[in-house]
């Protein structure tokens, strides 16, 4: 079983036949997909011989690589061997698992198709690092499918899996799925079935007009339908999240917190954060009242969180407005690892350095006025330099792991009229990402849209006037879809507004 994570939240398997690649290069097409979002990629191709199987999978890895992307080969484990590339990809019919396993070794990833649930457990038995379930739906691709499952046969076998104690295995389905389906296949009745990681596609990328484009739709259809999981997690584990946070907005975050499903602790003191950390604890700083006395708390905090493997959310409050604050960001991002960076575009300005940072910024709100593009870029980046999960607030907000970068379009101009609400906002992504730890991106996601949709049906409310009557409101709402999503209503769902960007556009 490999130990590294695999995003496998669009899985592109490849096609070189005329008839859905037509007569565009094939290296092309993946980059362009890679450039989408997809996070694992198969070659497949079932007609050439050795050689040209190995030079064209060289050139795919080169590629993959770039993107920190595993390649895997369908079928041919001697072509996967000559390459060195991540694992492969096995049928039912093809080489023998334990036959792989063994010329691979235990560092490959290997996965298995399953077509029902004496297969897929079989499979998780022998150690298969994932299973691609299908076929779901009849497909031109792949003409020798032996059943057609449906989404129906998918829910039976992820079923099984939970019950046989496989769930933490993860899946991916296969077969006739396109960005007109994707939402349906990935829905479910919202019961604590386990959830499908990702959907694999062959022509719905391969035989795309534009294989990016089309990449970052699916991307953002399979990252919506992952949010209801990350709200349950949280309730259903109660995440303990520690806050060292500004006097002026402990009691609001602290309900927050409790609204959505989380355990909050304020404690300003780092001698309490070993113990914290050891009992599972994510941990936020934030700036905005910041000391001397603060500043070393921080340190040793982050010290102790980075030392038990736990998340750091670092709220950069006010970052650029005065001198003491540049400072202590700078020596805040130099004493340690952060999972999610998150602040105003003037917050995030100071972060990433710069010139005129300290023009753009005014008290500890945002006043710098960046385009979406811009806007997109500078998470993006951030998230590179520092290898996080950048969360960039305002009137759209802009989520980036680097790799892929999100827009949320939901919140109600209320949620600036009090505060806080940005700090509780950190608060609520250090539970998701506290209880969520295998995509902080999802967990900022989920965050983010919870908190939006929470303001917007807040906001409508009858008795909601003004700020004052807003906060109860938003209280009540963020604690009712938390109830909703565990009674299986995702109704709150239909509202997310989240779209992959392309964050090279200028
Ligand atoms: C991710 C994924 N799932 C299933 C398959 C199908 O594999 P297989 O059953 O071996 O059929 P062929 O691909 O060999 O035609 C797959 N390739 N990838
Ligand atoms: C390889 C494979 N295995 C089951 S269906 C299939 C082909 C899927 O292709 P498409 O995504 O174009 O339907």
């Amino acid at each position: 079983m490999v130990n590294r994570t695999v995003d496998y939240g669009v899985y592109l398997v490849t096609d070189s036949t005329p008839a859905v690649l037509g007569d565009c290069s094939l290296t092309q097409v993946v980059e362009a997909a890679l450039r989408g979002g997809v996070g694992i990629v198969q070659y497949r191709d079932k007609n050439c011989s050795h050689e040209d199987a190995v030079t064209t999978a060289r050139e795919l890895h080169v590629l993959t690589k770039r993107f920190d992307v595993p390649l895997l080969v369908n079928d041919r484990v001697e072509v996967a061997v000559e390459v060195g590339c991540e694992g492969v990809h096995i049928g039912q019919d093809d080489m023998s698992f334990d036959a792989a396993r063994r010329i691979l070794g235990s560092e490959k990833i290997i996965g298995v198709t399953v077509s029902c649930e004496e297969e897929a457990i079989r499979a998780c038995e022998a150690g298969a690092d994932y299973l691609g379930i299908g076929t779901v739906f009849a497909t031109q691709t792949k003409k020798d499918t032996k059943s057609i499952i449906g989404p129906s046969g998918v829910s039976t076998i992820l079923e099984a899996l939970k019950e046989s104690g496989h769930g933490a295995v993860p899946t991916v389905c296969i077969g006739g799925i396109n960005n007109s389906n994707a939402a349906s296949v990935l829905a479910h009745d919202g019961s604590s079935r386990k959830s499908l990681d990702g959907l694999a596609v062959v022509s719905a990328l391969i035989a795309a007009p534009d294989p990016a484009a089309a990449a970052r739709q699916l991307l953002g259809t399979v990252l919506t339908a992952k949010m209801p999981q990350v709200v349950r997690t949280v309730a259903g584990t109660t995440p303990l999240t520690h806050n060292m946070t500004n006097l002026v907005v402990q009691n609001f975050a602290a309900n927050v917190a409790l609204a959505v499903g989380a355990s909050p602790i304020m404690a300003n003191y780092a001698e309490e954060a070993p113990d914290l950390a050891k009992l599972g604890a994510a941990l936020v700083i934030n700036m905005g009242t910041i000391t001397p006395d603060g500043l070393r708390n921080f340190i040793q905090a982050l010290k102790a969180y980075n030392d038990a493997g736990r998340p750091v959310v670092f709220d950069p409050v006010g970052a650029g407005a005065t001198a003491v604050r540049r400072e202590a960001v700078q020596t805040l991002l130099a004493a340690g690892h952060y999972a999610v960076i998150k602040g105003n575009s003037s917050e995030l300005l100071t972060v990433h350095g710069g010139p005129s940072v300290t023009e753009r910024q005014r008290g500890v709100d945002s006043t710098a006025v960046l385009s979406i593009s811009e806007r997109a870029r500078l998470a993006r980046d951030i998230a590179r330099q520092h290898s996080c999960v950048v969360l960039l607030t305002g009137p759209t907000d802009l989520i980036s792991d680097g790799r892929r970068t999100l827009r949320v379009d939901n919140g109600h101009e209320l949620l600036g009229m009090v505060t806080g609400t940005g700090c509780s906002l950190g608060t609520t992504v250090s539970a998701m990402v506290g209880a969520f730890g295998e995509d902080a991106l999802v967990a900022c996601l989920a965050a983010t849209v919870l908190f939006g949709v929470a303001a917007e049906m807040a906001a409508v409310r009858p008795e909601v006037r003004g700020p004052g009557t807003f906060v109860p409101a938003f209280i009540d709402e963020l604690y009712g879809i938390r109830k909703a999503t565990t009674a299986g209503d995702l109704q709150w769902l239909s509202m997310a507004k989240v779209q992959v960007v392309n964050a090279d556009e200028k």
